[in-house]
């Protein structure tokens, strides 16, 4: 068995952070394969430092497109260091966000252009495409009531956007569930952690029953 590239995406507020950190255990549990958890932007340590800056609220003005690059940079330093290695060794790698969000943010949100954000991270991953994708759905409003009510005056550069940009971001999280359907799997998280987290596990460990055993008590 080769290694495995699963990413984990959907709007801020969607609950990526607490469902990984229930659901990395329990795949770990149920595989006898080395499993590494992972983020974007971010996962090493030049992709931590461009983070950094590119969530700082601090750099309100900072140009769409130089976003969209940096982004892109941080991307490509990752799958150096940190997803391709992982992958060469057999390894699972769980990742919190990869290009689905930059095509949605960028592309959508930005209105950079999907397709110019697509020919941007082709590049930038040469081609690297997860092997699966969850993708946590959420309306914007009951996203950003979380983030708020979770993180207060503390929002992000991106996360501090008005409620339009974060329509047209889960809208485009919508397309690409419709478009990449052999590949994206889509879950109402709108309903507790607890069950967001089961459907999570089964849906990935249906798709590779040879990766992960479901354990019975
Ligand atoms: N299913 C859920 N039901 C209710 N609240 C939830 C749920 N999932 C997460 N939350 C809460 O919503 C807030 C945001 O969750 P979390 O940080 O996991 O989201 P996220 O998708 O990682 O956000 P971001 O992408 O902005 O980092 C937290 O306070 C968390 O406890
Ligand atoms: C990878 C990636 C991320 N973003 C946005 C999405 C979020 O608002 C932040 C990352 O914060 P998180 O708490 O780790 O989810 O960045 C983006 O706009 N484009 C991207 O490619």
């Amino acid at each position: 068995m080769d290694g495995l590239f699963i990413t984990i995406e959907g709007p801020d507020g969607a609950g990526k952070t607490s469902v990984l950190n229930e659901l990395f255990p329990r795949l770990q549990f149920a595989s006898e394969k080395e499993m590494i958890k992972t983020r974007e932007p971010g996962g090493g340590k030049i992709a931590e430092k461009i983070r950094d800056l590119i969530l700082d609220p601090a750099y309100g003005e900072m140009d769409d497109r130089s976003e969209v690059l940096l982004y892109a940079a941080a991307r490509r330093q990752h799958i150096v260091d940190v997803i391709s290695p992982a992958l060469n060794n057999g390894k699972i790698v769980l990742c919190d966000r990869f290009v689905d969000s930059s095509i949605a943010y960028q592309g959508a949100g930005r209105r950079v252009g999907i397709e110019e954000v697509a020919q941007i991270n082709q590049f930038a991953t040469e081609g690297l495409t997860p092997d699966f994708t969850l993708y946590l759905d959420v309306d914007s409003d009951t996203g950003l009531k979380r983030i708020q009510r979770s993180r207060g005056y503390q929002v992000d550069r991106l996360e501090s956007e008005g409620l339009e940009f974060h329509q047209r971001v889960r809208h485009a999280y919508l397309k690409l569930v419709e478009q990449n359907s052999a590949r994206v799997h889509k879950i109402d998280a709108r309903t507790g952690l607890q069950d967001v987290v089961d459907q999570s596990f089964s849906a990935i460990s249906t798709a590779y029953p040879d990766y992960f055993k479901e354990m019975v008590e």
